[in-house]
């Protein structure tokens, strides 16, 4: 292209010649396109993908979502974290629900993932589409919307979706490491894993702004506590905290754990970033948005105005939600969402 822009700039060809070679370089990009697309054998997910052949599904998820969250509240939350923790690693494609079987080992046994919950109700979804649409809605695509459904019963945005993504017949475990930060991890290793699946400064600040619902296990807070509080931790806060996380070395088996958000626990609003720059933050890499100069300027941003913050929100868990789909060959529609179809 850009030879073609000097040749016409010192009048070797003329405009219809120019014409002629751009029509040539589209063509030939388009060719670039389809064989990479082929080659790399992304998925095709698109509105409305299953317009036709399940014209409920987008509605029978949110039905589920809705009666799910109405019976247990926290399902809505978990529905946003395992949007993350699936699509984060390698692809949207539900390799996170897959149970540890036939030589599988399960994504849920990650240090990563601890804490999450209500996988049991993902199959209550899909039970429920199964039931209308038989192997056709794909667990990766459970995930997506009840993620977008669930954000919109915390008060959060609504996120229009594409669907049409396949389901691994893998799992990721060992790779987990590589591609999730984990809660002490410097900010800027936290900013470069975001920028690997497309999502830049302002969306990861954004994205961390889910943590203003839900709940941390005190095992991920305690080392901000003990033998000596972080001094960037607001000193009633550590207090308040370490009657939650009563002991330095917490009992993997107890439920002790803190709400993220106290004011708003169920509320994907912008109190998380009024609350660290109160310096009430839970993690580590909470506290980290505000300190870093790369970050902080949209901290206050977005603490300063809820709907931006929702904005910013919206465009960065669809980028997420988007990460890598499988294509047909690659992937499959799951009968079951723990397990890999047999046949
Ligand atoms: C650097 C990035 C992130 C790290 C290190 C991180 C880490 C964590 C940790 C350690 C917990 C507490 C788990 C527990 O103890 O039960 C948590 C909770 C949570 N995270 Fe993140 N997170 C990150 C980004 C995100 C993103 C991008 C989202 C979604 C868009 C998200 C959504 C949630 C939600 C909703 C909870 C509450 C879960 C519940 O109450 O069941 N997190 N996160
Ligand atoms: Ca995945
Ligand atoms: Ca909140």
């Amino acid at each position: 292209m850009i030879v073609v822009i000097l040749a016409q700039r010192y009048k070797l060809i003329k405009h219809i010649e120019i014409m002629a070679i751009n029509k040539l370089l589209c063509n030939l990009s388009f060719i670039f396109l389809i064989s990479f697309h082929f080659h790399f054998g992304l998925g095709e997910i698109r509105l409305n993908y299953y317009s036709e052949s399940c014209p409920n599904a987008e509605e029978i998820v949110k039905e589920e979502v809705i009666r799910l969250y109405h019976k247990h509240g926290n399902t809505a939350v978990s529905w946003i974290r395992t949007l993350f923790h699936d699509c984060m690693v390698k692809s949207c494609d539900a390799s996170i629900l897959l149970e540890s079987i036939n030589g599988i080992q399960s994504e849920k046994i990650s240090t990563r993932n601890m804490g999450m919950r209500n996988f049991k109700y993902i199959n209550t979804i899909k039970d429920a589409l199964e039931r209308s649409c038989p192997m056709t809605v794909s667990c990766a695509d459970v995930v997506a919307l009840s993620a977008r459904d669930g954000v919109v019963l915390l008060g959060g945005p609504h996120i229009e979706m594409k669907t049409g993504r396949k389901d691994s017949k893998e799992s990721h475990l060992a790779e987990i490491d590589g591609f999730l930060p984990n809660h002490n991890d410097s900010i800027m290793f936290v900013l470069s894993r975001f920028q690997s699946v497309g999502i830049d400064v302002e969306g990861t600040v954004a994205l961390l702004g889910a943590h203003s619902v839900g709940r941390v296990h005190c095992a991920n807070i305690v080392d901000r506590l003990y033998p000596t509080v972080d001094p960037t931790l607001d000193a009633n806060y550590a207090e308040y905290l370490k009657g939650r996380c009563p002991h330095p070395q917490p009992d993997p088996k107890a439920v002790e754990y803190a709400r993220n958000d106290l004011k708003t626990p169920m509320t994907l609003d912008n109190n998380y970033y009024k609350n660290i720059m109160n310096n009430k933050g839970l993690l580590l890499v909470d506290q980290q948005l505000v300190s870093s100069p790369v970050t902080s300027s949209f901290v206050e941003n977005m603490a300063a105005d809820n709907d931006y913050f929702h904005e910013q929100f919206s465009k960065a868990l669809l980028t997420l939600s988007e990460n890598n789909p499988l294509s047909e060959a690659d992937g499959e529609v799951r009968r079951d969402c723990r397990f890999v179809n047999s046949d």
